[in-house]
């Protein structure tokens, strides 16, 4: 269903809606090809390439959950006779006969002929005599063999991104290498005449380049290999011979600025020339103007310049188009979450909105959201004070102060 657009509904009829244009980005692109062995520690934020079967049980024994004694549930609340000590690393070699027990430290494996471990705040203990205060539950505090993983089971399967929690499951299993996808490489640089580098002086119309450090970082923390070709004039001929050399060289190519509709507005119609468009423009504020294509095999992003419009375009559709290039089987969207914004938040239907937010407690110790401020695309000190964007639906007139609001977290995800 499509519209005409009127000067007071910021509705384009040509351009893709959020979600269309994820779903198109998504099925249109396939991991890299390569894999690589890496040792455990430079496995963080890559992606296992093979399914992991556990090569043994976890735990591999019986073990106390718990400091006490170990000893078996049948003999009631009888007092039992302490004979030998299992601390971890150092098992107790007999066997746990009838009124007898063992000292047992937590993770030391429980010796044979004992079912249970009562914790020591709830025995007495006299000499090598042990009073309970109660009969024992049978299996209380004890963790069984393979309770965490089965020997042959599913550990960890391909395609899942490599976390802290996930890499100290492999530790776990002894696993001292992996297969994981090789590092995917993102070529990227800034187009515009008026862009200096950070440091050198600024004539009349010019601006500081800040889109390359905004997309270093953002890459970065997302594992890949960020390769920063600078920044590039407004000239087609400079613009084609960097695209060139930057899908030569990368998976990934993205560039900021130059792809609205102005006289100096390259990229597309180059993307046109030397790759394929798939689309063009979202309705979205900021960040319409994303062009999404291919170039030379790499996959290209021609993101907005405007500083926030880049941030923006580069969670909703560079960031999943990433995960999956870099072998993630199910890319996990940013989590959303519905909670009462403080602030009177303005718009015009027509596009979905992501305005900077700062989600926070109230007084109450319940979750809220504020407004960080102006949401002009070139003003990044607002993006720099949040930590999350307020999702505007796209036919939502705005809200008032109180109401309740989705709100996409990006940082802060371990
Ligand atoms: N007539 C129309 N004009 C504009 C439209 C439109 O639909 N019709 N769309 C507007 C929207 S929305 C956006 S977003 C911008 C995007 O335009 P471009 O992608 O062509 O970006 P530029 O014009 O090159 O730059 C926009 C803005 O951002 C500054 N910039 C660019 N690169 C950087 C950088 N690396 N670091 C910091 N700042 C940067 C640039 O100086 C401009 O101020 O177009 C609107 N116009
Ligand atoms: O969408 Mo533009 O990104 O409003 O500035």
């Amino acid at each position: 269903m499509s519209k005409a657009p009127s000067c007071c509904d910021d509705f384009d009829p040509q351009a893709q809606t959020v979600d269309s244009a994820l779903a198109r980005i998504l099925e249109a692109l396939t991991p890299v090809a390569g894999r690589e062995q890496v040792p455990l520690l430079g496995a963080y934020d890559r992606v296992l390439a093979a399914d992991l079967l556990s090569p043994v049980d976890v735990p591999a024994w019986a073990n106390s959950a718990m400091d006490g004694y170990a000893l078996r549930a049948v003999d009631g609340d009888a007092p039992r006779r302490v004979v030998g000590t299992s601390l971890a690393g150092h098992p107790f070699a007999g066997m746990v006969d009838a009124g007898e027990c063992v000292r047992i430290m937590t993770g030391a494996p429980m010796p044979a002929g004992a079912d249970t471990v009562v914790m020591q705040e709830h025995v007495t203990r006299d000499g090598d005599q042990v009073r309970l205060s109660g009969a024992p539950k049978a299996g209380d505090n004890v963790r069984h063999a393979g309770e965490d993983l089965r020997h042959g089971s599913l550990a960890v399967p391909a395609g899942t991104l490599l976390r802290p929690a996930t890499v100290g499951v492999l530790a776990s299993l002894g696993i001292g290498e992996i297969s994981v996808y090789r590092r995917l490489r993102v070529a990227f640089f800034s187009t515009g005449d008026e862009l200096q580098p950070v440091g050198a002086p600024l004539a009349p119309g010019q601006i500081y380049d800040s889109n390359r450090y905004t997309l270093h970082g953002m890459l970065r923390r997302l594992g890949a290999q960020p390769l920063d070709l600078g920044r590039v004039p407004d000239d087609p001929a400079a613009l084609e011979q960097a695209l060139r050399e930057a899908s030569s060289m990368a998976d990934v190519v993205i560039t900021s600025g130059g792809v609205s509709v102005g006289e100096a507005d390259f990229v597309k119609d180059l993307l046109e020339r030397l790759g394929r468009v798939n689309f063009w423009k979202i309705n979205m504020k900021p960040g319409r103007p994303l062009a999404f294509g291919e170039i030379n095999g790499a996959t290209f992003f021609g993101l907005p310049g405007n500083p926030v419009s880049v941030m923006a375009t580069f969670y909703q559709f560079v960031r999943p188009a990433l995960l999956k290039r870099m072998g993630m089987a199910q890319v996990e969207p940013l989590p959303l979450l519905r909670v009462r914004c403080l602030d009177t938040l303005k718009k015009r239907p027509g596009r979905v909105e992501f305005q900077r937010g700062r989600l926070q407690r109230d007084a109450n110790g319940e979750w809220v959201v504020r407004s960080t401020g102006s949401q002009g695309s070139h003003v990044l000190s607002s993006m720099s004070s949040a930590n999350c964007f307020i999702v505007l639906p796209q036919e939502s007139p705005g809200v008032e102060a109180g109401g309740v609001v989705e709100v996409q977290l990006w940082e802060g995800l371990v």
